[in-house]
């Protein structure tokens, strides 16, 4: 337990070596630039003639960026604050209360683990401690859940629930934009729901660490709440900053929805910074496929003049290709199934 870096960091005057990254990869200059450009869409705007824009706008942003934020989504603004504050609260738990659900076995459906187990060669870990655990269905899953703080399961559950019905509200108006049939992603293409929470204890100096490193989602799509700045992406050959919105959910376009929009959107290479000041806690929905489903570019997509971009290819097989390229610097899963021109 004494490697969760919240267990030790509060004392820790200067970086541990095995913290530290390369100058090539850390941040170093965090003055990142906030990136304006990425889009704040209101979901609240979809009747009459804002809807046709609203489509474009959701379209365009996942094409540029691979990524957008939502506002008036339908989560409630309390669920939001509940959720947030219940979990930093788990993480703030004396350390022999968090032992009980720290695990390294990556095959657990729910556990607590740390960086040890990070994407370089060279073993440097990243500054954070994560949460994870398998959300859908809620019945086979709630019973594997914290029983601390005791209402975990209660307001975590109303959380998923509500964060599902957005995600999927979300994908529809993706298929809308693009010409997709509605319900086209709402079966086996989303079957699976998990929540990640990671939590970046502050640093002494954040210049020289990663929270996690550069990476795009493996998934579907991926639903971000955070209260405090950190998320970059890689955008114009350099790193810049997603501003941290109240209330707000970041929507992440995930490696299947750029094979199944037959490469049309984009999936977003995004990592964490950390800061020395106040602890950040992102709160992170995965909607992926089943495992046994089968990617490929959606029918509707794919024409004589627009052949496939990209082989048919099983989750479970696109999922251990994008573990084994998680190492490759020059190469990405997302490549290995591109029909070579
Ligand atoms: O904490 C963040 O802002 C990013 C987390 C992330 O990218 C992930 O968990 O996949
Ligand atoms: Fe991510």
């Amino acid at each position: 337990m004494s490697i969760l870096v919240s267990s030790w960091s509060k004392e820790a005057q200067a970086v541990p070596a095995n913290y530290v990254f390369p100058p090539e990869i850390r941040p170093g200059d965090l003055a990142a630039p906030v990136c304006k450009g990425i889009p704040v869409i209101d979901l609240g705007q979809i009747g009459g003639h804002a809807r046709a824009e609203l489509l474009e706008k959701i379209i365009k942003a996942s094409q540029d960026f691979g990524m957008f934020q939502v506002i008036n989504h339908g989560v409630s603004e309390e669920l939001m604050d509940d959720t947030m504050s219940l979990f930093k609260e788990f993480f703030d738990m004396p350390v022999e209360d968090k032992a009980a659900y720290y695990s390294e076995d990556k095959s657990k459906s729910f556990r607590l683990y740390t960086s040890g187990q990070n994407y370089l060669k060279d073993k440097v870990n990243y500054w954070k401690d994560s949460m994870k655990h398998s959300c859908h269905p809620l019945e086979d899953h709630i019973q594997s859940w914290p029983e601390k703080p005791a209402r975990y399961r209660e307001v975590v559950g109303t959380y998923s629930a509500e964060v599902r019905k957005l995600s999927l509200r979300i994908l529809d108006l993706i298929c809308e934009g693009m010409g997709i049939e509605m319900g086209y992603f709402a079966d086996e293409l989303s079957k699976s729901q998990s929540l990640v929470i990671n939590h970046y204890p502050p640093c002494p100096n954040p210049s020289l660490v990663l929270g996690v490193g550069g990476h795009c989602d493996p998934n579907l799509v991926t639903i971000l709440q955070q209260d405090v700045y950190g998320l970059q992406i890689f955008k114009g050959e350099q790193w810049v900053g997603v501003e941290s919105l109240p209330h707000a959910f970041v929507i992440n376009i995930a490696n299947q929805l750029e094979m199944t929009s037959n490469g049309k959107l984009k999936s977003a290479k995004h990592r964490a910074v950390t800061n020395s000041s106040i602890a950040r806690t992102s709160i992170v929905t995965f909607i992926s496929p089943s495992r046994e489903c089968v990617i490929e570019p959606a029918k509707a997509l794919v024409s004589v003049c627009s052949p496939p971009l990209f082989k048919a290819v099983q989750y479970k097989e696109f999922s251990d290709t994008y573990m084994a390229k998680t190492h490759d610097p020059n190469s990405t899963a997302v490549e290995s199934y591109k029909f070579q021109a």
